[in-house]
């Protein structure tokens, strides 16, 4: 893989980083900014790389660097948040797929793409909160409570950002894409 992925993909997990330190605490799951980095490397990495990116950005919290919400260290896997961290791997991954099998280019396109990335990361997120506050916190949630907290209270900042980002990538996809992707690398 040519270097420039590597740095754009290090440059997109410093982006989350950057997401998930402005936040806002709320029980059990807090709002943060994570998710428009995982939408804007779908769509300007694509599925490898943008995936790469949020690999990058989970390793080196796990690492030890503080640059999850709450935190880093090996330790965080048991964290009720943790799986919204996996989602974002999965999530980048399924928007970019989406949005290079069907040449999607358009706002609207895009859009559908991260919405596809939100149902991931909230699959991942909800079913993994749901089990540590059961198996690890041993505080159980409902199955009501975990959809409450962990899907419906944030998603509709998530969809704003959805909406957001996706137009900017639109906007910005001529000119940018072809200077982010590895297709013209060769890598
Ligand atoms: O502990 C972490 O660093 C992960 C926090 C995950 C927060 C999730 S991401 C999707 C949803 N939208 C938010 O604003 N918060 C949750």
């Amino acid at each position: 893989m040519h270097i420039r992925s590597w740095i754009w993909a290090a440059l997109f997990a410093a982006l989350t980083a950057v997401g998930g330190m402005i936040k806002i605490p709320v029980p059990y799951v807090p709002f943060t900014l994570q998710i428009a980095a995982v939408y804007l490397a779908a769509c300007l990495l694509g599925p490898k790389i943008g995936a790469l990116s949020q690999l990058l950005y989970v390793l080196v919290g796990l690492a030890g660097v503080p640059v999850f919400a709450e935190g880093g260290g090996l330790g965080y896997i048991w964290k009720p948040t943790f799986g919204y961290l996996l989602g974002f791997i999965a999530g980048a991954y399924t928007s970019g797929w989406l949005i290079e099998r069907f040449r999607w280019t358009k706002g609207g396109q895009l859009f559908a793409a991260n919405l596809a990335a939100l149902v991931v990361v909230y699959l991942c997120g909800g079913l993994w909160l749901y089990g540590a506050m059961k198996w690890i916190v041993e505080k159980p949630l409902t199955i009501g409570q975990t959809i409450w907290f962990g899907v419906l209270l944030p998603i509709p900042g998530d969809l704003i950002l959805c909406a957001a980002c996706s137009l900017v990538a639109a906007r910005v996809w001529p000119r940018v894409r072809p200077v982010m992707t590895t297709e013209r690398l060769g890598g």
